[in-house]
């Protein structure tokens, strides 16, 4: 059956609100896996339905190791969203990735090592496909509206996501480059694998606020520092607004059926009378269209 358009929007640091949208409400939602990282604020832009999550909380309370993405991503589902757009601030691991840039994921590489990152445990074993992790419809339809806006962005991008919250070392800065990795930050994984679980589709946005540490110059080494970021996120800031709305403005009127919306079929293994029905309760949102 066909759905309507309800877009989760994810913001990153910087990104703690969307103006412009009607009938504003910020609500919480109470999830099986504990605390989102704030309230979620739903609205609409026309006949669209929009709900934003702050990722750290407004006021950036929320360290990204201790992000509960279960949490967040199973709100986000609960509060409707059929798709997610996630705005991230990531470092560049490339020269032609200068700061300023937007850049949209194709591919990630998890090297986080501290974080729940599925739904799924004993009673319920299931195995989704992350092979191509982003939807890619919605990744093109948010590189034209970025590039409608003026802004400049660049797609195709390898994400390599580090537990943090220290930046990398120069070693490490070097090593992502020689992986194939383009930009780096420290929250798209496990959040694309558990939208995948949830049978959501993702895109992810990324606004380049600096080069990682890997590039020497006359001087003796860059670094990153907090206050740089933050400073180019608020250069971004706007564009990143006026792109969402544009975003918005842009989906097509109907939303057609994507093959991520139905991720879980033949992904479940356990045969129904070895299955947990404590877990299938705590899966009611992410899993309710296979479970019934
Ligand atoms: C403030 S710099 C480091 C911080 O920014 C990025 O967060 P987000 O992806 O939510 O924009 C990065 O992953 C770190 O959490
Ligand atoms: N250089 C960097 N490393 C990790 N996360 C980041 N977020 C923004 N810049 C970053």
């Amino acid at each position: 059956m066909a759905k309507d358009w309800c877009i989760g929007i994810i913001g990153g640091s910087g990104l703690y609100d969307i103006e412009g949208l009607e009938d504003r409400q910020w609500l919480m939602i109470d999830t099986p896996w504990g605390d989102p990282s704030d309230e979620i604020l739903f609205g609409r832009i026309g006949n669209v339905k929009l709900r934003f999550l702050p990722r750290h909380g407004r006021g950036h309370p929320v360290s990204p190791s201790d992000l509960n993405a279960r949490a967040n991503i199973d709100a986000l589902k609960r509060a409707g969203c059929t798709d997610i757009l996630a705005i991230s601030a990531v470092g560049s691991l490339r020269e032609e990735l200068e700061p300023g840039r937007f850049v949209i994921a194709e591919q990630f590489i998890d090297n986080t090592r501290q974080r729940p990152s599925t739904f799924y445990s004993s009673g319920l074993v299931t195995h989704v496909s992350m092979a191509d992790p982003v939807c890619p419809r919605l990744s093109e339809m948010a590189a034209k509206a970025i590039t409608a806006c003026k802004g400049k962005v660049a797609t195709g991008a390898t994400y390599v996501a580090i537990e943090g919250p220290q930046f990398s070392t120069r070693a490490e800065s070097r090593m992502y480059r020689q992986w194939g990795a383009d930009i780096i930050g420290m929250t798209a994984m496990p959040e694309a694998r558990l939208a995948r679980e949830a049978e959501l589709p993702y895109a992810l946005v990324g606004m380049v606020t600096d080069y990682d540490c890997w590039r020497a110059t006359e001087q003796g080494g860059e670094q990153v520092n907090v206050a740089q970021v933050v400073a180019q996120m608020q250069e971004n800031g706007q564009l990143a607004r006026e792109a969402v709305l544009n975003f918005i403005a842009s989906l097509p009127k109907t939303r057609k059926a994507s093959p991520i919306d139905t991720a879980l079929d033949d992904a479940v293994i356990t045969v129904p009378e070895e299955q947990d029905p404590a877990l299938l309760a705590r899966l009611d949102a992410v899993a309710g269209r296979i479970l019934g």
